[in-house]
């Protein structure tokens, strides 16, 4: 079946549309059933691929809209986060990429500059959009190009921080911007805090604009009667403005308010934001939206309007297709919960991802123990300093990816005051789907360096339980727990502890000693056997606490011919990088290669299709062991002692 075919499929109208020019030159009849295919196509190929379904159905108006009112790729639109670009993507020429939306070598889930001239942010971490878009707007002013820049923040975003501080400059900045808030009330589960209950506020509200527009109506028939008039008049919007317009917040900050405006009535979004265009300073275009809109099972699930099934899912009623089996998560939330059950000082902080990261099943039996900041992962780091300092002792769970943006706050405002905060790391390590910036390669290395802060890599169910619970005992100071996506690994038991060391496999021969960090336990017995049929004994271990390094580690490398090192994490500053440098520092004279990931943006796919583009299987992993020791037995000296040459370029 043609591309043609296959999108005609989902509508007639559709099937014509090559780029914006096609939309902007469609009747209002037209865009109606326009939005309709799309909401079919949307539904028919995420269901078969997974991906941010909830979130794209909610902003098809308002991107049909944004397409035919600006001009990209002349003029900039941004999406914040990015997961709901697919429309955007749609309209921009990709339709035929659907078919493989998030896998390998296929459409990526988020603006991809390789993809399209269309595309800008690639980041896929939240509340970066206005950011960009105070620095472009700034850009083209200086450059005096008249092109307009539009970001599309949803309410979930705008809780981050980083939000906060764009506003404040393009306030004083007072460059053309458009910026949309595309208020659906929710992040994953509803959105919290203030600016939530102001959002809410304004939908409730009439827009003032219309208020206004009365009273002036009233008005105008009184002839002016200069100067006192003028003060009146001035009076009257300023009272409008305190009494029934409480987006008095954003104008006050000089950033113009549009809005409330139905994000689901392409018209009224068009007028709005064809006045935001011809502003001439910075506008907020209020669109409410509802995520999921259109699509009953996502406008019905409770947890998070199918804001983003990981795999195919039923069309009917929104399931996954694929039972998960049970998840790291699950076992992280179940051991927590109990570890809660007998602490009463154990509190849980999540940067709005209560359900993805567990953290949802304590706030269920213990919700005056659970604080949902928003997505505000710095926040959550010194707010959990903050709950440390009042004699409690903070879980944080995020994904590690998203821990990346508080370092500061860990190791100042947390390590440096030795307090007793865990950070829970979820999807560390590559995930697949979601590409480059949600790859979780980054927290040991990045955290590695942070005095006095210590680093637990589970490898099964059972270390998991035990180091959450060696974790929430340390008072003196951070901790981090770190474990990938997906099912968890079979538990594998340990023949001996040496230490804090667990030793999973061992021969009457030393060859080699390989360290499998985490996850990597499974992997690391599977090179063993595979090497001792080429006749080398390996040593399998477990560190289970990876940074810092443990001394045990370095006396167990003294006695073997080669270390070899693995694990889902950046190779630079990794736990085998830093296992060379204590044992440089110790003097052990014994080659080390330390495999992991480069540091480098790796493309999206499955786990286990990018793990093995970069030769982390046990069949690769074992071929170089075989490789290495034999060539020690070939020229001994061949590799320098205490080496960390790389084993990878
Ligand atoms: C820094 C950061 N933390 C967490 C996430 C995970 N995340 C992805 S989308 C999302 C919710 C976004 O809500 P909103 O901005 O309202 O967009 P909506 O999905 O409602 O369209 C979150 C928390 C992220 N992408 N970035
Ligand atoms: C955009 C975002 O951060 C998440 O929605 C992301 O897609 C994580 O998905 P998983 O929860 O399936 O890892
Ligand atoms: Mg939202």
């Amino acid at each position: 079946m043609s591309v043609e075919e296959d999108t005609a499929n989902h509508g007639r109208l559709l099937g014509t549309v090559r780029g914006p020019q096609d939309v902007k030159r469609m009747s209002g009849e037209e865009l109606d059933v326009l939005a309709a295919e799309i909401r079919d196509f949307l539904i028919a190929k995420v269901s078969r691929t997974g991906g941010h379904v909830g979130p794209n159905l909610g902003v098809v108006e308002l991107t049909l809209a944004m397409h035919r009112v600006f001009d990209s790729p002349r003029d900039r639109l941004l999406f914040d986060t990015g997961h709901q670009a697919y429309v955007h993507k749609i309209l921009t020429g990709r339709q035929a990429g659907f078919d493989k939306l998030r896998q390998r070598g296929g459409l990526s889930g988020y603006p991809s500059q390789a993809e399209s001239e269309h595309d800008l942010i690639e980041n896929s971490h939240a509340s970066t959009a206005l950011s960009y878009a105070d620095g472009l707007a700034k850009a083209y002013a200086l450059r005096g190009e008249s092109r307009s820049v539009v970001a599309v923040v949803g309410d979930g975003a705008l809780t981050g921080g980083m939000c906060w501080e764009a506003l404040n400059n393009i306030a004083t900045a007072g460059n053309s911007l458009v910026i949309v808030v595309n208020d659906n009330g929710r992040s994953y589960s509803p959105t919290i805090g203030g600016l939530a209950d102001h959002l809410s506020s304004l939908r409730l509200n009439p827009g003032y604009e219309k208020v206004l527009d009365t009273v002036k109506d009233a008005l105008g028939s009184t002839p002016l009667v200069g100067k006192p008039m003028y003060e009146v008049l001035h009076a009257v919007k300023k009272g409008i403005k305190d009494a029934v317009a409480p987006q008095a917040m954003f104008e006050d900050l000089g950033i113009k308010y549009v809005g409330p405006v139905d994000g689901h009535d392409v018209a009224a979004v068009e007028a709005a934001l064809r006045a935001a265009k011809n502003f001439g300073g910075p506008v907020i275009v209020h669109a409410v939206t509802r995520k999921g809109y259109g699509y009953r099972p996502a406008e019905e699930d409770d947890a998070d309007c199918l804001h983003g099934p990981s795999s195919a899912f039923d069309v009917e009623t929104g399931a996954l297709l694929a039972a998960p089996s049970v998840k790291w998560t699950h076992v992280f939330a179940d051991e927590l919960l109990a570890v809660a059950d007998e602490r009463p000082d154990v509190v849980g902080i999540t940067a709005a991802m209560a359900e993805p990261t567990g953290i949802a099943k304590l706030a269920r039996k213990y919700p005056e123990r659970v604080y949902d900041v928003g997505i505000a992962e710095q926040h959550a780091a010194t707010s959990a300093a903050g709950l440390a300092l009042g004699g409690l002792h903070p879980v944080v769970a995020v994904y590690a990816t998203f821990l990346n943006r508080a370092f500061d706050q860990v190791l100042l405002d947390v390590a440096m005051h030795k307090l007793p905060v865990t950070f829970v790391l979820d999807r560390a390590g590559i995930t697949g789907p979601d590409g480059p910036s949600h790859y979780g390669i980054w927290d040991m290395s990045v955290f590695g360096v942070v005095p006095g802060l210590r680093i637990a890599a589970p490898r099964d169910a059972a270390t998991l339980r035990e180091e959450l619970r060696e974790a929430v005992a340390v008072d003196n100071g951070p901790t981090v727990l770190r474990f990938p996506t997906g099912a968890v690994a079979a538990d594998l038991p340990a023949l001996r502890r040496v230490g804090t060391v667990d030793v999973l496999a061992e021969s009457a021969r030393t060859d080699v000693l390989l360290v499998a960090v985490g996850s990597f336990g499974q992997l690391g017995m599977e090179v063993a056997a595979r090497v001792a049929e080429q006749g080398y004994g390996v040593t399998v271990v477990d560190p289970r606490w990876v940074r810092p390094i443990p001394a045990e580690l370095v006396e167990l490398a003294a006695r073997h011919r080669l270390v070899v090192s693995v694990e889902d994490g950046v190779r630079v500053g990794g736990v085998g990088d830093a296992l060379a440098q204590a044992m440089r520092d110790a003097d052990v004279r014994v080659p080390l290669k330390d495999l992991g990931v480069p540091a480098d943006w790796h493309p999206h796919g499955t786990r286990a299709q990018i793990l093995a583009d970069l030769g982390l299987t046990a069949q690769d992993v074992a071929r170089d062991v075989t490789g290495w020791i034999s060539g020690l037995d070939a020229t001994p000296d061949r590799l320098t002692p205490t080496s960390n040459a790389s084993a990878q370029n």
